[in-house]
């Protein structure tokens, strides 16, 4: 099934309370819509009445405190998870209503990015990269020569946008975090990824390398014009590197709005009374 018979299955969203512009692909369709969105473990709601729309290119950051449901949110975006309550469309699709096969087109369509890379120690940089081609060939591969050339070049051309092309052919375990992370990248670039959702990406990092990674990210997401979600519990570089601050807790969506306008207080406020509760 397509993508535009999958749209017509998606009910039109309900308004939403706080609708922040970032003036950036206005009239473009969305995204991700979620509409009404809730979701329960065993009985337990850890997310609850979740509206948002994301537009083409923007850059959301995900905040809140531990256990809020940010991952539970970006794994609901990807279709990880079913929603309990609600929907999602994401790129005019609702996962939950995709066959595998859709799902597995779907994505290649949305890259994903952990805080633990998800890379394989032992290969390259440039194999690893390659893997992320791995969804649109035909059989598995097993070293690069076994990879089209284009493809190779391609890889390589990547590596160079993360700033790692002199570490091509390291093994990926004696690359530092960052540089890590940004092999991460580049793999997901070769998907050619219209959403990029990344979890804590730089939790492990210390804060230079974060930002450079964060930057990094920003800057390919503004060359190549894909969306990102990406959870971060780091405040200040939320509000470096956003263009619009989302903020759950509890379950909840409790800010929504452009990082312009983004109170740093409230935010810090909001991982204060997250502390303050389990004290
Ligand atoms: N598969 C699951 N089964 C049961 N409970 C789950 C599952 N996934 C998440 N949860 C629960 O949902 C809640 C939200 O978890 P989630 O990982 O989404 O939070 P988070 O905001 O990403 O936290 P952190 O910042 O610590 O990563 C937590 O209480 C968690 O225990």
């Amino acid at each position: 099934m397509t993508a535009t018979t999958r749209r017509r299955q998606v009910p039109e969203p309900r308004p939403m309370a706080t609708a922040p512009s970032t003036g950036m692909a206005e009239t473009a369709p969305p995204s991700v819509v979620l509409n009404g969105l809730g979701m329960s473990f065993s009985g337990k709601h850890v997310l609850r009445d979740v509206d948002m729309e994301v537009r083409p290119g923007q850059f959301v950051a995900l905040v809140g405190p531990s256990g809020a449901g940010k991952s539970t949110l970006l794994r609901l975006i990807n279709g990880s998870h079913r929603p309990t309550q609600g929907s999602v469309s994401v790129l005019g699709v609702n996962p939950a209503m995709c066959s595998r096969k859709d799902l597995q087109l779907l994505r290649t369509r949305v890259g994903f990015v952990f805080q633990q890379f998800g890379l394989v120690g032992r290969l390259s940089a440039l194999e690893n990269v390659l893997m992320g081609a791995l969804g649109s060939l035909k059989l598995p591969r097993y070293g690069i020569s076994t990879y089209p050339i284009a493809l190779r070049e391609r890889a390589v051309a990547n590596l160079e946008r993360v700033g790692l092309l002199d570490e091509r052919f390291q093994r990926c375990d004696t690359l530092s975090g960052g540089q890590q992370q940004r092999v991460a990248i580049a793999r997901t670039l070769m998907q050619e990824a219209e959403i990029v959702l990344a979890d804590e990406p730089v939790a492990s990092l210390d804060p230079s390398a974060s930002l450079s990674v964060l930057r990094t990210l920003k800057k390919l997401s503004a060359e190549d014009g894909f969306t990102v979600v990406c959870s971060l519990h780091q405040v200040d570089l939320a509000l470096q590197i956003s263009d619009r601050v989302v903020a759950v807790r509890g379950g909840s969506l409790i800010m929504d709005t452009p990082t312009a306008e983004a109170s740093e207080e409230a935010i810090r406020a909001i991982y204060q009374q997250a502390k303050d509760d389990r004290s």
